[in-house]
């Protein structure tokens, strides 16, 4: 294996930016290896409207530091109430990228989301004959169900009847973490796709809960057995086409973590990639990189490759970033993977 590869510049099909002082302090970090990114709706209030995601995006352009070589891909919030001709609409000005779907209740602010999805078949039917993809936080709500199996749950009861009832619509199972979302994607054609963040391919449910309660490994869905976290990799390393990176970095503050009840989401943007050639070349499979980072996921949203490249480089163990600070006094605690990281990015 060589201990230096040059690959296509990534990009990131599922990022937090937020608002305000925390998208001035995120941003540069994403900015600074990934070309492009699908940019998360949940906000508060959220992005639902066309008018809404130009407003956002006219505030992520003023935040990139000078020079900066990034484009914002801008999702809308699906909601009950969501017009389907301002999505198709925004959408054929290139305003939008792709439309997401959060069951109310199941995230970070996703009290605006769906909990009659017959409510949103109209929108999903216009989203499918123009050919606009649907993201998805793909957990049921019910609370009956146990949160590790809220993943599995939601392919069989809302997935699978919403694909079976709206031919053609191109969907992205978001963060998938399980074995069993594994094997639905391998066994679906054409239009499905899978994203798989960076923490999901490093930690299981043991590092999270074993000698202590980390609440920085705390995310929705949450990680799950060391066989789902395996099976993951093999899906990445698989050569699958519909698998791509998208990191759902979240940034929250450190306090807002470490709490009596810790906010879900991590904040991997910083280390992503050099993480990401650490899973791989542990997999004897750097050569897979590429097309999980930078191909895979531009070609299932019909967008050209990056024409840069991003150099990364194996050498001694790196340490974690230190937290990025945050106007005002707050700063977000960057992914500790909890085992040496050999790859960085060379500049
Ligand atoms: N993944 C998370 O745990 N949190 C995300 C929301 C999400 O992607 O579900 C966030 O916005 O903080
Ligand atoms: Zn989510
Ligand atoms: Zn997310």
């Amino acid at each position: 294996m060589p201990d230096i590869i040059r690959i296509a510049r990534p990009d990131d099909f599922h990022l937090h930016l937020r608002d305000g002082a925390m998208l001035k302090a995120v941003l540069p970090e994403t900015a600074r290896h990934f070309a492009r990114a699908i940019i998360m709706p949940n906000l508060v209030p959220p992005v639902v409207t066309a008018a809404d995601a130009a407003a956002y995006r006219g505030r992520i352009m003023a935040a990139l530091p000078e020079g900066a070589d990034f484009t914002p891909l801008m999702t809308l919030y699906l909601t009950e109430e969501t017009d389907a001709a301002d999505v198709v609409s925004a959408h054929k000005r290139g305003e939008i990228t792709a439309v997401k779907l959060y069951p109310a209740g199941a995230t970070t602010n996703s009290a605006s989301g769906v909990k009659d999805f017959t409510k949103v078949q109209g929108v999903l039917e216009a989203m499918a004959e123009a050919g606009i993809p649907l993201c998805m936080h793909g957990e049921v709500t019910d609370p009956k169900i146990d949160i590790f199996d809220r993943e599995a749950a939601f392919i069989d009861r809302v997935l699978e009847p919403i694909r079976r009832r709206t031919p053609g619509l191109r969907v992205v199972m978001e963060h998938i973490t399980t074995a069993n979302a594994c094997a639905y994607l391998a066994e679906s054609q054409g239009d499905l796709a899978a994203t798989v963040t960076v923490h999901h391919l490093m930690i299981n449910r043991n590092h999270m809960l074993v000698g202590g309660i980390r609440p920085h490994y705390y995310c929705l869905p949450v990680a799950k057995r060391e066989v789902h976290r395996e099976s993951l990799v093999e899906l990445v390393t698989s050569a699958n086409p519909h698998v791509f990176l998208g990191t759902d970095s979240a940034p929250h503050p450190t306090h807002a973590k470490e709490s009596a009840c810790g906010c879900a989401g991590i904040f991997t943007a910083p280390n992503a990639m050099a993480c990401l050639a650490e899973v791989f070349d542990e997999a004897g499979k750097l050569d897979a990189l590429e097309d999980f980072t930078s191909f895979n996921g531009a070609a299932f949203y019909g967008l050209t490759p990056n024409k840069g490249e991003i150099t990364l480089a194996k050498g001694d163990p790196q340490d974690v970033p230190a937290p990025v600070s945050v106007e005002g006094g707050e700063d977000v605690t960057v992914f500790d993977p909890g085992r040496p990281v050999h790859w960085r990015v060379v500049d």
